[in-house]
């Protein structure tokens, strides 16, 4: 099993199908969405809106299409139903490449009912891969020494960037066989003026958004920045002719910040 090392996050991106299409041209191969979003839909059409203008190159295995059961879609009935929901927005793609489960918030019984639900979609051919997203440490082992468990999670989807490191949550993910999969990898725009931020993008002749991209991919995960504008999706994703010296790493890094941009839900009960 094999994710892209960078995608593309969808939040709050209303003509997705343009963006998407665009992405994928631009070499983009993993797609975020979320049920949330309100934008499956959307995503999938600009997924098959770019294979279909070249199938000979564009081929529906080369993308990774991600999404997540929203908190009310919890439970093992309301799951299944949900999943199945999920599947017919996106018709066209035939399968899901990864399912997440959106937040630890909705309680132990729900959790794993929903990650019962999930396991079968898998064995059904319906879902190649699942994973989780905000979990913490105490959710990720839940799930692993879970008697019902039959399909292992490849992925926990956390906000990560130098001002939310989550140091410890990410090195005991990847322990336990998890990749991590970094969102607002960008703190959602708000750090693009850090002076050191800025300072290294100079000094490297990039973008304060491409440093900060390329230490998530320095540090082992997979960012997947958010953008709806044409030239950012293009600067985003050159980020593999640089790199960060260690030295340069520590001058990003902010061990004792923790300011996430978003929700922060990784150590609810
Ligand atoms: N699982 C979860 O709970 C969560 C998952 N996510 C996922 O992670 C993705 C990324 O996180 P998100 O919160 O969107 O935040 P990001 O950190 O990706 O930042 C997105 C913001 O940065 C701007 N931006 C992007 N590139 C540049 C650039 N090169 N220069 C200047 N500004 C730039 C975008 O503006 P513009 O679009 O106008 O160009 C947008 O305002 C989400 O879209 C979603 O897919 C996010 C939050 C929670
Ligand atoms: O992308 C997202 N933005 C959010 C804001 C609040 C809760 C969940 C999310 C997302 O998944």
């Amino acid at each position: 099993m094999s994710i892209p090392p960078i995608g593309l996050g969808t939040w709050n991106i209303h003509n997705a199908s343009v963006v998407v299409e665009q992405a994928l041209d631009i070499g983009y191969r993993l797609i975020d969405t979320a049920k949330l979003y309100g934008n499956e839909r959307e995503v999938g059409q600009g997924i098959i809106n770019w294979i279909n203008k070249d199938p000979v190159h564009n081929k529906r295995q080369d993308v990774f299409y991600v999404t997540k059961l929203w908190n009310d879609q919890n439970g093992y009935e309301t799951a299944k139903r949900a999943i199945q929901d999920g599947l017919n927005k996106v018709s066209g793609l035939k399968y899901i490449d990864l399912l997440l489960i959106h937040s630890p918030t909705e309680g132990r019984r729900m959790r794993l009912e929903t990650w019962k639900a999930m396991q079968e979609a898998v064995e059904a051919g319906h879902v190649r891969y699942i994973g989780v997203s905000n979990y913490g440490e105490k959710h990720i082992d839940e799930l692993l020494n879970w008697d019902g468990l039959t399909v292992k999670p490849i992925a926990n989807e956390i906000e990560v960037s130098p001002w939310c490191m989550r140091q410890e949550l990410c090195d005991f993910t990847k322990k336990r066989g998890l990749q991590v999969i970094a969102y607002a990898p960008l703190s959602h725009a708000y750090r693009l003026t850090d002076p050191d931020a800025e300072a290294v993008a100079r000094e490297k002749g990039v973008t304060p958004a491409q440093v900060l991209i390329r230490w998530s991919i320095e540090k082992g995960y997979i960012p997947i920045p958010k953008t709806k504008t044409e030239s950012r999706l293009r600067s985003n994703f050159d980020v593999f002719s640089f790199k960060l010296t260690g030295d340069e790493m520590k001058r990003l890094d902010h061990p004792n910040v923790h300011d996430p941009s978003d929700w922060d839900v990784v150590h609810c009960a």
